[in-house]
C-alpha cells in the first residue's frame, strides 16, 4: 500500500510526499457515459486472479505494479489500456519502453492480449521524421514508443500535451534522477494534470529509497509488489534451476596477467612514491575504479592544484596509464585474453592513429618493449586453432553443446556479456559447434568503433524475428537484451560475467522460465567477481523482503 496507510509493526512505509502534486484526478477527460458503466476483462488466456486484482486497482489509481518476470504485466497493462480508451474516446495513451527493439514485441502482446484495433496503435521508433511523427500523433490513439521520442516530442509540441489520460512505463525502476520518465511526468503535468500512470517493473528498486524515488517521480498512489513466493503468483511461477560455475585462473591467463603487471607495478610504485595514491595491495588488486575515484575525489581537487604545473601533468600522465592498464587486467581476469587484447589494440590505435591529443607518457608505454612484446604474445596467442583465452569460454563451450545434445536444437539459449569485445569471443568460442548452434549478436545501437560494433534498429528487430523462428537458436547479447524479451522458447541463460546491479541480474534471468522451467548458469571468476556477486545476491535478497513487505 502507498499514502496514509502508517505504522503497523516496523513494516517501513512509502509516501507520496505532500510537496508533490496530487496524483492526478483524469475525469477532466470527456468520458463515454455508456461505456464508463463497465469494465471488461479478457477472458482468452486464463484468469488469473492476481491479474484480475491489479488491473480493478490500476483503473482507477495510479500504479506501480511489480510481478516476477514473465508473470504477464504486458497483459494487465493491455486490459488496462483498452477499457481506458473506451471510456475516454478522445483521448489518448502512451505505452513507453526504454529499449528500441521492444517497443514492436510490446505493441504485438497488447493486440494479441485485447483484440485492440491495430489502426488506434502505432509504434514510433523507426525512421520516421518529425512530420510524420507529428501526424502519427494525432491519427493514433495509442504510441509505442520509448521515453525519449516521448519526451522531444513533448518538448517541441509535436505530441497533442492535453490529449494525454494514460501513460505506461514499462521497466519503471528507471524512473530515477532526471531518466526521461522522470522528466516526462514534470513535461506533462505542467501542461495536462489530468493523466492515469500505470508503472510495470519485475524489479522495482534494489533499495527501499530507489522504490520510493519511482513511487514519487511517477506520481504513484498504489503499488502492487508480488515477489515469487507471493500465494498469489507462486503458482504460476517457473521453476529455474540456478547454477554456479565458479572458474579458475588459468596458466594462459596468468602469464598475460604477468606482462600486464610488469608494465602497471612501476606506475603504481611512481604514483605512490609521489604521495598521489597509497595502496596496501599489490598492483594487480588495485581495481581501475578505485584509481579513478582517488583521483577525481582526492588528488584533482585537493592536492593538484598545490603542485608544480610540470610536476601535475606527470601524475595526470601516470593516472591515465594506471587507470587504463588495470582496466584492461581486470578485463583479462573476468573475460578473458580476446577482451584484454581489444583493449589494448584500441588503445595502441588511438595513441598512433588518431586526432586525439595523447600525452608523452602514453606514447612512451605504448611504444616500450615491454608493450610491444605483450602485443606480439597476445596476436600469437589468439591465432592459435582452437584458441579460447579464458576457462569461462571453454565452459560456455561445453555447457552450449551438452545443452543442445540433451535439449535439442528447437531449445534456444541467451548468453549475457556486459563488453561487446567479449560477445565476438563468446561467438568465436561456439564457431566450432555449427550448425548445431545457430549464433546471432544482439547488441545495441551506440559503439565506440565503427559499424562493427554496433547494430541498427532494423538489424536488432531481424535477429530477434530470426531467434523467435529459430533460424538462431543462440543470442550472445549485451545489456539491450536484459529487459522485457518475451520468448517462451528460452531453456538456458549464461551470464558470463556477474554485474554488480541485481536489478540486472534479475532480468537477465528473467528471459528464461517464461512459458516453461528455465535453467541459469552463472560464470564468475574466482576471487573479486565472485565475491562482489554473492555480496549483492545477500544484500538484494534481504531488501527485496522489505520492499515487499513495505505498506
Ligand atoms: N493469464 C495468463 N495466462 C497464461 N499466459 C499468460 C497470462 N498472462 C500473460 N501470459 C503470457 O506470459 C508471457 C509473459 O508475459 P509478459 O511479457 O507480459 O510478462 P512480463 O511480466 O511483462 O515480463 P517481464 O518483466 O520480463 O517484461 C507472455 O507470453 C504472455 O502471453
Amino acid at each position: 500500500m502507498v499514502g496514509g496507510d502508517s505504522g503497523r509493526g516496523s513494516a517501513p512505509t512509502y509516501v507520496v510526499p505532500q510537496s508533490l502534486p496530487k496524483p492526478p484526478d483524469i475525469r477532466p477527460h470527456q468520458h463515454d457515459p455508456d461505456e464508463v458503466l463497465t469494465w471488461i476483462y479478457p477472458t482468452n488466456l486464463p484468469v488469473r486472479a492476481y491479474q484480475l486484482d491489479i488491473v480493478r486497482r490500476s483503473l482507477f489509481q495510479n500504479t506501480l505494479v511489480s510481478l516476477p518476470t514473465g508473470l504477464g504485466k504486458t497483459f494487465i497493462a493491455a486490459v488496462v489500456l483498452s477499457n481506458h480508451l473506451r471510456w475516454f474516446p478522445k483521448s489518448r495513451a502512451v505505452f513507453m519502453v526504454p529499449t528500441k527493439p521492444l517497443v514492436a514485441q510490446q505493441m504485438e502482446s497488447v493486440w494479441r492480449s485485447v483484440g485492440m484495433p491495430v489502426s488506434w496503435t502505432v509504434d514510433m521508433t523507426g525512421q520516421m521524421s518529425p512530420p510524420q511523427r507529428a501526424l502519427a500523433w494525432r491519427a493514433k490513439r495509442l504510441v509505442f514508443c520509448t521515453p525519449q521520442t516521448f519526451e522531444n516530442d513533448l518538448k517541441s509540441s509535436t505530441a497533442p500535451a492535453e490529449s494525454f489520460s494514460l501513460l505506461v512505463f514499462d521497466e519503471a525502476h528507471r524512473a530515477t534522477g532526471n531518466y526521461s520518465y522522470c522528466e516526462i511526468i514534470k513535461l506533462l503535468y505542467r501542461r495536462n494534470p489530468q493523466f492515469r500512470v500505470l508503472a510495470l517493473s519485475a524489479t522495482p528498486g534494489s533499495s527501499q529509497q530507489a522504490v520510493q524515488s519511482v513511487i514519487t517521480n511517477l506520481l504513484i498512489s498504489a503499488a502492487e509488489i508480488r515477489s515469487e513466493a507471493h500465494p498469489d503468483v507462486a503458482p504460476y511461477v517457473q521453476d529455474r534451476k540456478k547454477e554456479i560455475i565458479v572458474t579458475k585462473e588459468d596458466e594462459i591467463v596468468a602469464a598475460v596477467k604477468g606482462l600486464l603487471v610488469k608494465l602497471l607495478d612501476p606506475i603504481i610504485a611512481r604514483l605512490t612514491r609521489n604521495k598521489a595514491f597509497h595502496t596496501r595491495s599489490v598492483s594487480e588488486s588495485v581495481a581501475p575504479a578505485a584509481l579513478l575515484q582517488h583521483r577525481d575525489k582526492t588528488w584533482r581537487p585537493q592536492v593538484k592544484p598545490t603542485l608544480p604545473t610540470a610536476q601535475a601533468h606527470a601524475i595526470e600522465a601516470d593516472f591515465g596509464n594506471a587507470i587504463s592498464l588495470s582496466h584492461a587486467l581486470q578485463n583479462l581476469l573476468q573475460f578473458g585474453v580476446g577482451t584484454c587484447r581489444a583493449d589494448l589494440l584500441r588503445w595502441q590505435e588511438e595513441t598512433n592513429n588518431s586526432d586525439k591529443y595523447v600525452t608523452k607518457a602514453r606514447r612512451d608505454l605504448v611504444n616500450s618493449a615491454d608493450f610491444t612484446q605483450l602485443i606480439d604474445n597476445l596476436n600469437s596467442l589468439v591465432a592459435q586453432p582452437g584458441f579460447m583465452g579464458h576457462p569461462k569460454l571453454t565452459k560456455v563451450s561445453q555447457i552450449v553443446r551438452e545443452h543442445f545434445t540433451t535439449c535439442g536444437q528447437d531449445s534456444k539459449v541467451i548468453i549475457f556479456s556486459t563488453i561487446r569485445s567479449s560477445v565476438d569471443e563468446i561467438v568465436r568460442s561456439l564457431e566450432d559447434q555449427q550448425p548445431t548452434v545457430r549464433v546471432s549478436v544482439f547488441i545495441g545501437q551506440s559503439g565506440s568503433s565503427g559499424k562493427r560494433d554496433r547494430m541498427t534498429q532494423n538489424e536488432q528487430m531481424k535477429v530477434l524475428e530470426k531467434f523467435q523462428a529459430g533460424d538462431y537458436n543462440v543470442l550472445v547479447a549485451t545489456c539491450i537484451g536484459e529487459e522485457g524479451l518475451d520468448i517462451g522458447e528460452v531453456d538456458l541463460i549464461i551470464n558470463y560475467d556477474s554485474q554488480s546491479s541485481p536489478i540486472r541480474m534479475t532480468q537477465r534471468i528473467g528471459r528464461t522460465g517464461r512459458k516453461r522451467e528455465g535453467r541459469v548458469v552463472m560464470l564468475l571468476q574466482e576471487g573479486k567477481e565472485e565475491r562482489a556477486y554473492r555480496d549483492s545476491e545477500t544484500r538484494y535478497r534481504n531488501v527485496q523482503r522489505a520492499i515487499e513487505n513495505a505498506k
